[in-house]
């Protein structure tokens, strides 16, 4: 029955839920039981039952008064990076050691508002810098997919990789992540998961530890689309606490969903066709193409010309934006502070605190950010790269005036690959599995990726559809008409 109870989607939970034959409290002690069960995945790094049964009692209570949300007593994993008020949130940092926050994010908030459960907090790379979990001061969050019988740990992706592990290993029925330059969709592909990233100021950034602000979305992981759907709607809200936030009204999402794509127009971007692809991810690719081509959308070639640089204009611009935001960190206002000896003055507590705070990857990017926004460099990197931004948004501004409605690519270059395999490579080679992801952030549009199949080694791949902006409620609509389509039920095998 534990494992049964926390399968669930969160539309079966509310319906569930709703009609009496569960309560919240019997869905989070079932949740509790399977997280405690698989500390080997290493996905929750702050459990908080207490919090979690207090919020199902109270849920359970809203439920039988029938005043009850969408996601009213709904067990979620929360990602270390939101703060929580009063729980750990360290943005899997040495930096912020045994930081609590007086407060609250906004999504956090909108969330438990709408009744959902905390369950606990969720590993994650180091200030989401990374796509494989293994920059995490707590150690890597594990896949729970393995390649046939191979017993080799697989990476659940990354940044959000401890999201990901814990909603398709249903340790939850749910979990936040955010998408700087693909750390939602990526893990979400990585697992066979469903994980959108709203439009750019559709969910607040307000509590929510930054990395790069003009990039940071934070959005839902879920275990199909319909899911998404809900949480997202309970996720966004128009906010005064962040600027960049949008004076919107929020659609219902779920109500999108019919399934009906006849006479959109599907765009195939001729420059996501990269070299050295393996023909898995091409072959996919294709399918998805007849899949929708079948549910009576038209297909079209579509150029977005200047997507080669988009790489690289990432990997200027969010580091900049992160030397920038971590500037804070200095040993005074938050978390860890160095020992120091005798002598030492405050520019040698900076320097030993951020030294032993930050890890390897962390150090790396706010070198980088701070050499591109040097006095002689501003122009040669930041500045083009802001130029190669406005290009990047542009080339997609053409393609929807065209009458183009979504775009289909890959969601990543590759299936999951094996812990330690990148670790230590060329940096540059973990930055490769953000190629097709990054361009849906420097242009602030909704993309989301949605498990389409299995590799031959029997793990799941996962294609991307990008919207244009604010039409998250048609994105979400297509993707469920995909989801349909590829009729993805494959689970992983249990072996934690
Ligand atoms: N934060 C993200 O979206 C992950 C991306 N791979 C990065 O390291 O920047």
């Amino acid at each position: 029955m534990t494992n049964e109870l926390t399968k669930m989607t969160i539309a079966t939970a509310r319906d569930a839920l709703r009609a009496g034959e569960v309560t919240s409290v019997e869905l989070t002690e079932a949740c509790l039981t399977a997280i405690d069960g698989a500390d080997a995945l290493n996905a929750f790094v702050h459990k908080t039952p207490d919090i979690a049964l207090e919020r199902a009692r109270a849920a359970d209570d809203r439920i039988k008064a029938g005043e009850a949300p969408a996601m009213c007593g709904i067990p979620v994993g929360i990602k270390d990076l939101f703060c929580t008020s009063g729980v750990p949130s360290q943005a899997a940092s040495g930096i912020l050691d045994g930081f609590r926050p007086e407060y609250e994010s906004t999504v956090s908030q909108n969330l438990a508002d709408a009744g959902a459960v905390m369950l606990g907090k969720l590993n994650m790379d180091e200030f989401a810098m990374g796509s494989s979990n293994e920059t995490s001061v707590y150690g890597n969050a594990v896949n729970p997919w393995r390649r046939g019988d191979d017993d080799t740990n697989l990476t659940p992706g990354g940044s959000s990789g401890g999201s990901a592990s814990a909603v398709a290993a249903d340790l939850c029925l749910a979990a936040t992540g955010t998408d700087t330059g693909g750390s939602i969709r990526q893990p979400a592909a990585f697992t066979g998961i469903t994980g959108i990233k709203p439009t750019y100021g559709r969910c607040s950034r307000w509590g929510i530890v930054a990395f790069a602000s003009s990039l940071d979305q934070a959005g839902p992981m879920t275990k199909d689309v319909r899911d998404a759907a809900i949480m997202l709607g309970a996720m966004c809200s128009h906010d005064p606490k962040d600027s960049t936030s949008a004076d919107l009204p929020v659609p219902d999402f779920e109500a999108a969903l019919t399934g009906d794509i006849k006479g959109k127009t599907i765009g195939i971007p001729r420059e996501y066709h990269m070299d050295g692809m393996p023909q898995e991810i091409e072959d996919l690719w294709t399918r998805g193409k007849e899949m929708l081509a079948d549910a009576g959308a038209k297909i079209v070639d579509i150029t977005l010309p200047h997507t080669k640089y988009a790489l690289p204009a990432y990997y200027v611009i969010a580091p900049a934006e992160a030397s920038s935001n971590l500037a804070r960190y200095d040993g005074v206002r938050y978390g860890h502070r160095a020992k120091l000896a005798q002598g030492d003055g405050i520019t040698e507590m900076y320097e030993k605190t951020r030294a032993e705070g930050f890890g390897d990857e962390v150090k790396r990017r706010v070198m980088i950010g701070t050499y591109v926004l040097s006095a002689g460099f501003y122009d040669a990197y930041y500045n083009r790269a802001r130029k190669v931004r406005a290009l990047i948004k542009k080339d997609f501004e053409d393609v929807f005036a065209q009458g183009v409605d979504a775009i289909l690519t890959p969601a990543t270059p590759s299936a999951a690959f094996g812990l330690g395999e990148m670790k230590d490579a060329d940096p540059v080679r973990m930055y490769l599995n953000d190629v097709f992801t990054v361009t849906v952030n420097l242009a602030g549009l909704p993309g989301i990726a949605v498990p389409a199949g299995l590799d031959k080694q029997g793990l799941p791949l996962g294609l991307q559809l990008i919207g244009r902006p604010w039409e998250e409620a048609d994105l979400l609509n297509t993707a469920y008409a995909l989801e349909q389509a590829a009729g993805f039920v494959a689970k992983p095998a249990k072996w934690w």
